[in-house]
């Protein structure tokens, strides 16, 4: 990690750069493969799954057979884990539905809302370099809550042309409709224009690499709605000498784990505090198993020492981290200064794992500065809401003199007329 003590307001944005990969390329890059699965479809997603994922597909439906056999492969423990963890993002994504009332804004006047889920919506599980199959459950449960009726999955296969089985046992606990072995811009073009028997979905969800998130941005100009820009992983952690140093290293590990593109964060009041947590993260690196993944998003991950609480809350709302975990004494009283972040985690017992896999939050959150206009996937994703008005005779005598006055002014003499007629009607 690269340490930078009190450094200059001016310098902030440059230490805060994410991981630099060039955008423009990526952009061409990706829209080159977009245009030819719309205009190709089941062709060129065999082509591009032999391409990026090394493996020659036909059929990219996942069947029935091949999920019983799955759920078999799936140790009792591990269910039962996904179970608890199933319970709880239920539990909290459910609390998420509000109660929406009728309201008589003026005499004769009632508008409403009603809550009506996305129809059809595409699920992107990563698995790239791990199987998500937690991901399964934070974009599944809400789904379902919502209503979808139709709810697609694509995930990518490995080289034997397999999905890995906890997926397909998360798939089908949550009830998906249809399953696709697809994976990457692949997956996402067939999301968003049809492709052999992968259908066209109106909105896709889900996190994944950078190629996967311009994939989604790109689509969503004009063929199908996305949740949000959610790319490689990332945290930002907020110490102070409560903090447990051996904890924050953990916490920043399991994050730069993800990919050589994930970035992390440390911003803290003592240089003390860094030294220590460097020499944990040596010590807990040499025992990774994906040392070399975490070691490289650790490069051009960062270590700032700042001069007081203000700045450092001032710092994290202007760096927007997809997770941020505040391990400072009073946690409570610095959380309510913090605007921009994705997900907020508190305490020293509080580790972004439990969030990633099964405290009831959703895990799919907006990286790379879109916390300041984002929010993370929620209940609201899965759904829109249809506003609705009733107008009474009394209703439309009252206000349509404030109607037909706006239209004129407006210059929309149509509009004053659809009110003024009714007016007529009713002398
Ligand atoms: N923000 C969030 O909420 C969140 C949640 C979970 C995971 N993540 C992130 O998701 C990402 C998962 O990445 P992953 O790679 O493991 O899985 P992935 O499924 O996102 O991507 C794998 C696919 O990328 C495609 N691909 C690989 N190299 C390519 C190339 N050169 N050109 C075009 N396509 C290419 C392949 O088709 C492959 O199937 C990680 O960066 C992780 O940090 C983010
Ligand atoms: N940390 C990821 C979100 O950035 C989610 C995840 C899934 N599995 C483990 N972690
Ligand atoms: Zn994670």
């Amino acid at each position: 990690m690269k340490r930078y003590l009190n450094p200059d307001k001016a310098s902030w944005p440059q230490i805060l750069e994410r991981p630099l990969f060039n955008a423009a390329d990526l952009t061409g890059k990706v829209k080159a493969i977009l245009d030819e699965i719309k205009s190709d479809g089941l062709p060129a997603i065999q082509k591009f799954t032999e391409q990026f994922d090394g493996v020659a597909i036909r059929e990219f439906a996942v069947t029935e057979a091949e999920i019983a056999e799955a759920s078999q492969l799936v140790d009792a423990e591990l269910k039962a884990a996904i179970e608890i963890a199933a319970s709880n993002i239920q539990r909290f994504h459910a609390s998420q539905v509000t109660e929406l009332r009728k309201i008589e804004t003026s005499p004769g006047i009632v508008c409403w809302q009603k809550a009506v889920g996305i129809e059809k919506v595409g699920l992107y599980i990563p698995g790239g370099s791990a199987p998500l199959f937690s991901t399964v459950l934070m974009l599944g449960i809400p789904a379902k809550i919502a209503g979808c009726s139709e709810i697609v999955l694509c995930t990518p296969p490995n080289k034997e042309g397999k999905i890995h089985p906890a997926i397909l046992f998360a798939a089908q606990l949550v009830g998906v409709t249809k399953i696709f072995k697809l994976g990457g811009v692949q997956a996402i073009g067939a999301l968003a224009y049809g492709a052999g028997s992968v259908p066209k979905v109106s909105k896709i969800f889900g996190p994944g690499n950078q190629y996967v998130m311009a994939a989604k941005q790109l689509v969503s100009i004009a063929d199908a709605a996305i949740d949000m820009p959610a790319g490689p992983s990332e945290v930002a952690v907020m110490a102070d000498e409560s903090a447990n140093p051996a904890f924050i290293a953990s916490d920043l590990l399991s994050q730069a784990e993800h990919g050589p593109d994930s970035q992390v964060v440390l911003v803290c009041n003592s240089e003390k505090l860094v030294d220590e947590v460097e020499a944990a993260l040596a010590k807990q690196l040499a025992e990774l198993s994906r040392m070399e993944i975490a070691t490289k998003a650790l490069d051009h991950s960062v270590a700032i020492v700042v001069n007081s609480e203000d700045e450092m809350v001032e710092m994290i709302n202007e760096y927007a981290p997809e997770h941020l975990i505040i391990s400072m004494n009073k946690y409570l009283e610095v959380a309510e200064k913090i605007v921009n972040a994705g997900s907020i985690f508190l305490g020293n017992y509080t580790p972004e794992s439990a969030g990633d896999y099964a405290s009831g939050t959703n895990h799919t959150l907006p990286t790379n500065g879109w916390a300041r206009s984002f929010s993370g996937v929620n209940l609201d994703s899965f759904i829109r809401k249809i506003t609705f008005q009733e107008i009474t005779k009394d209703g439309i005598q009252n206000l349509g003199p404030v109607i037909e006055k706006m239209a004129a002014a407006e210059q929309l003499d149509a509009h004053k007329n659809a009110v003024s007629l009714r007016l007529k009607s009713l002398e």
